[in-house]
Order: C-alpha cells, then structure tokens, then sequence
C-alpha cells in the first residue's frame, strides 16, 4: 500500500513512531502533556508501553491498537537484550506474554485486542528465528492500514459536512487517537480540505479534557477555526440553531450499531436527536466488534477518582464524597445518523446495514487489494 499523505494538512501527526529495527524502540508523543509541552516518550519494555497505554500518554482506539502491536515488538526486542542468544521457542513466549499483559491495560477500545489478535497470529505463525522481524513487519502494517483507514473515512464522510458551518465534537477523535489523521476529525480535515468553510466547537470533555487539550491543539496547528467549550454548553448552543451536526470518535461498535465512546458522548446524542442535528459516529472497521450483539456487552473502563477528585492535582471534592469516573457511555444505534467507516457509510445504523457494510466492502477491499 502507497503510504497516504495529506498534502492540504498544515500538520502532520507523530502520535506513534517505531525508532530502529527489530532492536529498536517505541517513541510516543506525550499526549499528557499537551498543549503546553510537545514531548516524547520512548517506550524500551512491554512495562512502560503497558503504563504509556494505561495513563494515556497514547490514547484513542486505533492509537491503542498500534501501541499494543508495536508493544509486542518492544517485549521481544527487550528480551533480545536480556538474554542475546534468546531461543526461538523463548521468544515466541516473550511474545506471548507481552499480548496477555497488553490486553490487561484498557478494557474497552476493542482495537486494542484486534491488533493483539493479529500480533498473536504472528506469533504461533513463526516457527523460525524471523519472529521478530515478522511482528515489527506485521506492527507496521497495522499502522499503514491505519492511516489508509482514517484517510478513506475522511473522503466518505466529507460531504456530509458539505453544507455544515458549524460542527460540533467531543473528546478527541484526531490524529492523536490514530495513526495521523483520526476518525472524526479525518472527516473534518478533508471537508476543510474540499473547501468547507467549517468552524468546530469542541467540548473540553471532562475529566481529562482531550478536547480542550488535545483537539483545539490538532485544529489549531492545522489552521481549522476551533473553539472549547463546557460539556454542559452544547444544548444551548444547539436549541439556538448553531450546530448543523456532531461528529465524533468511537472506542467499539456492536453488531447492531450501538457505540462506546467518550463518557457525555450519549447525553449528546440526546441533545442532538431532540434538536434535529445530525449526529455522526467515524470508526474504522477495526473498531467494530462483531461478536456482540449489542452496545449491552461492552465493557466500560471505570478509571481513577483521582482524575475527578483532583484535576491536575487541585483538589476539587472532598476526600469523604464518592467519585463515579467511567471512562465511557454508549449510545444506541437509533440516536446515531450514520456511521462513517473506510469502507462506507452506515444509514440507517442497525444490524443489518452494519453486517452489509462490513461485509460487502470486505469483499471489494480484499478485490481492490
Ligand atoms: C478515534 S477513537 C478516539 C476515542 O478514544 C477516546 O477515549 P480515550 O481518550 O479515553 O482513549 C474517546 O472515546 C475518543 O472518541
């Protein structure tokens, strides 16, 4: 596959880099740091890519899934220096190991476990000394598939922004969460790019504000007019008229449509429904988990209370009051217009659309390979 480049975006996203060969490194940008430090991290064991995951220093659903995978190379590599004359079958359970921790670092982007998955396969795949050239090959496809996906979803999901002024998003759904464009801001990138005159109102998306830190960040390096605003704003501003639709990210997708997102993502959805906006979820097909059969079964990451109690170490709630943080809601396939994937477009968002797109484009894509 030609790698994919944005020739129209003013920025291009670093989120994750693999430094060198089979011996090398992971280098991730420090999402927690950002807007006001632009740092990196490199990642030289399976426990700091593990840590990097779980604090999110990388984050976002696809982003996750690259990590992981390339976290699997980081265990091998590590091994390799711990031991030089590593054994074939020693490092296979280097590798193993590595996939089993990875898994235990985030409970719901279901990208996380399809790039384990495909790792996995690798791995009882190998039974010679290629095994850590095969998982970084295998790392690095996974990533070029990404940023293939977040393009194809940026061209199908542009028009419909076309008549929009006006968008709204929440949490970040950019470059940062994926490869170099993102899901929902991919969409908004190439309408930016067709000569959509977009303004975007992002919610700052307590209790970690990715959007008022991370993708007023994004747009604004990409010269895309942004403005933040409390989650509990978007309701005015959309009975005034002023949102033509929401746009946003996902974490996983269920088979009839129902989707995992940032917490606030359904109360949204609400909003939007009950003013006539439409309301628009971006997720590659890596997103989608097939196996549920509802948005019922998908598992909600409860994160720290620290995250509530202190915000950026203030503390904001008394040590004696109860802290409820889930990292995640979902919102039901009814209250979402359409789904924008790389294969396609979702709507109306139900079961069988979700299957037909799927599958049907899996059958062009694998025709087109
Ligand atoms: C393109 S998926 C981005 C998705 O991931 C975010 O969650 P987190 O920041 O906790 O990793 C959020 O749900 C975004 O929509």
């Amino acid at each position: 596959m030609k790698p994919y480049s944005n020739p129209n975006l003013q920025t291009t996203m670093k989120t994750l880099q693999w430094i060198g060969d089979t011996s090398g490194h992971l280098r991730l940008i420090d999402q927690t740091r950002l807007p006001v430090e632009e740092t990196y991290l490199d990642c030289h064991t399976v426990a700091q890519t593990h840590d990097a995951i779980r604090r999110l220093v990388v984050r976002g659903a696809p982003a996750i899934g690259i990590a992981a995978a390339y976290g699997v190379c980081v265990a091998v590599a590590e091994a390799r220096r711990e031991q030089p004359d590593l054994s074939v079958a020693d490092a296979r359970a280097a590798a193993h190991s590595a996939i089993d921790y990875l898994a235990t670092s985030r409970p719901t982007a279901v990208n996380l476990f399809w790039a384990l998955d495909r790792m996995r396969g690798i791995v009882d795949g190998s039974e010679d000394d290629s095994l850590a050239q095969r998982l970084l090959q295998e790392a690095t496809a996974i990533h070029e598939q990404d940023r293939q996906m977040c393009a194809a979803m940026g061209q199908h999901g542009a028009p419909l922004l076309a008549d929009c002024r006006n968008v709204l998003t929440h949490c970040n759904a950019g470059g940062l969460a994926a490869s170099e464009l993102g899901t929902a801001l991919a969409v908004i990138y190439a309408a930016h790019d067709a000569g959509t005159p977009l303004h975007v109102y992002a919610d700052e998306t307590r209790p970690l504000l990715q959007g008022a830190r991370l993708t007023a960040w994004e747009l604004s390096r990409a010269g895309i007019d942004v403005t933040v605003l409390c989650d509990s704003m978007p309701a005015c501003l959309m009975r005034e008229g002023k949102i033509d639709a929401v746009i946003v990210g996902a974490d996983r997708v269920a088979a009839n449509g129902d989707a995992a997102n940032k917490i606030g993502t359904y109360a949204l959805a609400i909003v939007a429904r009950h003013h006539g906006v439409p309301f628009y979820v971006v997720a590659p097909s890596s997103t989608f988990d097939m196996q549920l059969e509802s948005g019922e079964g998908i598992p909600i990451e409860q994160r720290d209370r620290q995250e509530v109690s202190h915000p950026f170490g203030k503390q904001t709630v008394p040590d004696d009051a109860g802290v409820f943080n889930p990292a995640f809601d979902v919102t039901p396939a009814d209250l979402i217009t359409a789904i924008v994937t790389e294969r396609g477009i979702i709507r109306p968002v139900n079961t069988a659309n979700v299957l037909h797109v799927l599958a049907n484009f899996a059958e062009r894509a694998d025709s087109e390979d």
